[in-house]
């Protein structure tokens, strides 16, 4: 469904050179859900602008539902959806005529667009919206407007740019349900860019993490977790001295070289399986006279994957751009 090679794009402003995109690979198959995971500016908007034709590429090449995008724009956005982060509805008609009008630009009749109207007040679950006008509904009803619009003409694939983020966690769960079950409904292919990670990983089939421009990782949230990042081990010690003790001896329970970290009396230890090393762990801290405050075990989220393979965290505000 989605082909791309070596894809990038390079913005010029006042002299500057941004590198948003830098070579970027990727091919999606129908009907999958796919996230593209990342920090701020790590090119996730960049790069669904230029699969749905917004913004051409400074290279590279990319096909989508079958069309290149620089030589068929047309063709691909007939085949396709996109939900931006702005939202497309306007403020003077009612929520039902926003639907019909967009299908009526789709060159859809005015009974199938109303219809189509219909079908989808229905799967979004905006029936009871239907009279009101855009801005008088709430964050998430808006959204799901949104996903409303960008589904009218019944695209094979849909991109969603940040569809939750904004939303109070009950409605982020709401809209969910709503993509979860537009999948079920239609097989629709989706492409969405997140930077929440709990999403990303109960959500979505297979992740892709970008940070500066370029694919770091790519696979389902399981296998990154379980190949990139492992079990940790976290201990809290009395003194700082001791953690640092804590830490030479973490050496003999880790087979990862950089998988032990102190901050402060907190010590963290990576481990392939960290409720069977435990134990080891403990004893060996007793044997160099290190009493542990506190132990816990805990399994890998994407957000140690992100920190195994660039050192930061994606949920620092201080990222470079
Ligand atoms: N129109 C533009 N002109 C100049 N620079 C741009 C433009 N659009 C994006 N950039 C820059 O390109 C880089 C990637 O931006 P992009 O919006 O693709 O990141 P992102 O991963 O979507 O970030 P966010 O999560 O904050 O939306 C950033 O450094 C950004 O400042």
């Amino acid at each position: 469904m989605i082909h791309a090679r070596a894809l990038t794009r390079v913005f010029t402003v006042k002299k500057e050179t941004v590198h948003a995109v830098r070579g970027i690979d990727l091919d999606v198959e129908a009907g999958s859900l796919v996230a593209l995971l990342g920090p701020n500016g790590a090119g996730k908007s960049t790069t669904l602008r230029m699969l749905t034709t917004l913004l051409p590429p400074s290279s590279g090449t990319a096909t989508v539902a079958g069309h290149d995008v620089a030589r068929e724009p047309a063709r691909v956005r007939a085949r396709i959806g996109y939900v931006g982060q702005k939202s497309s509805a306007g403020e003077n008609f009612q929520v039902r005529d926003e639907l019909v009008s967009q299908g009526r630009c789709y060159g859809m009749t005015t009974a199938a667009a109303a219809e189509r109207a219909d079908e989808l007040l229905d799967l979004l679950g905006l029936r009871a919206q239907a009279r009101r006008k855009p801005g008088t509904l709430s964050g998430g009803q808006r959204r799901r407007l949104d996903i409303a619009l960008g589904l009218v003409h019944r695209p094979d694939l849909l991109f969603l740019d940040e569809p939750s983020t904004g939303l109070d966690p009950r409605s982020r769960a709401d809209i969910w349900e709503h993509i979860t079950r537009l999948r079920e409904v239609y097989g629709t292919t989706l492409f969405m860019t997140t930077h929440y990670l709990e999403e990303a990983d109960t959500m979505a089939e297979r992740v892709v993490i970008v940070d500066g421009g370029r694919i770091i990782a790519d696979g389902t949230a399981g296998r990154l977790k379980n190949e990139l990042a492992g079990d940790h081990i976290t201990i809290t010690t009395r003194t700082e001295t001791e953690a640092a003790t804590a830490a030479a001896v973490a050496a003999s329970v880790t087979e990862a070289p950089d998988g032990v970290t102190v901050d402060g009396t907190t010590v963290r230890v990576r481990v392939a399986r960290a409720p069977a090393a435990l134990p080891a762990y403990l004893r060996a801290l007793e044997e160099a006279g290190v009493g542990a405050a506190t132990a816990e075990t805990a399994r890998p989220t994407l957000d140690d994957v992100f920190l195994t393979l660039t050192g930061r965290s994606l949920t620092d505000d201080d990222l470079p751009a």
